[in-house]
């Protein structure tokens, strides 16, 4: 079961790669499991093809990742302008609206993606929903500055949502992000309307960013159990 689940990871990562990725890119590089992938593809493609691209990481993890793996590290300030962003969901909706941030990643990963000309994400089978909060039901990530975190708390319950403080697993106490944030997990059980329950969270004084990426992603690759590929493009209308 969890080989099938990373032999899906895998296949989308790579056909993510093959797809977009072209000499002299400027990349963005997502984080989570599945971009792994997505990595070691691309560091083989520079031992194989001599492909040179820039990648610009959206967490420790992923800078971690790219220097690891020999790559040209880059930043925003010295490019603005990302060619591709390739990264990971823990949801997606049938209008490729996105739940992201279960590795508590998500502000980085959304001003990279807000920066890219193309989101392209790479899932597994069970992240393919028609309604964002089907499959994932640990809440929405949002990323708070800490002392506002309690106000925010009862604000997501006048939302409609149940808020969690996301603790540290090694360390007592709340996980603090890359940017020295909290992040609140809140549940809104199944989200008809994600672009307006995002306006209303942004709107709370204390919120960094959310979780919720809408109308972001271009392509989703979903590797399969049996090894094979699904997609969601996005309509271009
Ligand atoms: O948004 C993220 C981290 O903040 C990840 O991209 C998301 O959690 C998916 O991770 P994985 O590929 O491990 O399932």
């Amino acid at each position: 079961m969890d080989n099938l689940i990373e032999i899906a990871k895998k296949k989308a990562g790579i056909a993510a790669v093959d797809e977009f990725v072209k000499d002299g890119m400027v990349l963005g590089i997502g984080s989570g499991s599945t971009v792994v992938y997505a990595v070691n593809r691309l560091i083989e493609r520079t031992k194989q093809e001599g492909l040179k691209v820039v990648c610009i990481p959206t967490s420790f993890q992923s800078t971690q990742l790219i220097v690891n793996g020999g790559l040209t590290l880059g930043d925003l300030s010295q490019f603005p302008k990302i060619d591709v962003d390739i990264d990971g969901a823990d949801e997606v909706d049938e209008n490729l609206n996105l739940i992201k941030g279960g590795g508590g990643c998500l502000l980085q990963e959304k001003i990279v993606a807000f920066n890219s000309e193309k989101l392209v994400i790479v899932a597994d089978y069970r992240k393919n929903s028609k309604i964002l909060g089907e499959k994932w039901k640990k809440g929405i990530p949002i990323e708070v500055i800490p002392l506002a975190y309690v106000p925010l708390m009862n604000q997501m319950e006048k939302l409609g949502g149940s808020p969690f403080l996301r603790l540290a697993e090694k360390k007592a106490g709340p996980l603090i992000t890359d940017n020295g944030n909290f992040i609140l997990d809140v549940d809104f059980g199944e989200i008809s309307d994600p672009k307006k329950l995002n306006q209303k969270i942004k709107m709370l004084s204390g919120v960094v960013e959310t979780g919720l990426f809408i109308g972001m992603a271009n392509k989703v690759y979903f590797g399969q159990q049996d090894g094979t590929l699904d997609q969601k493009i996005k309509k271009t209308i």
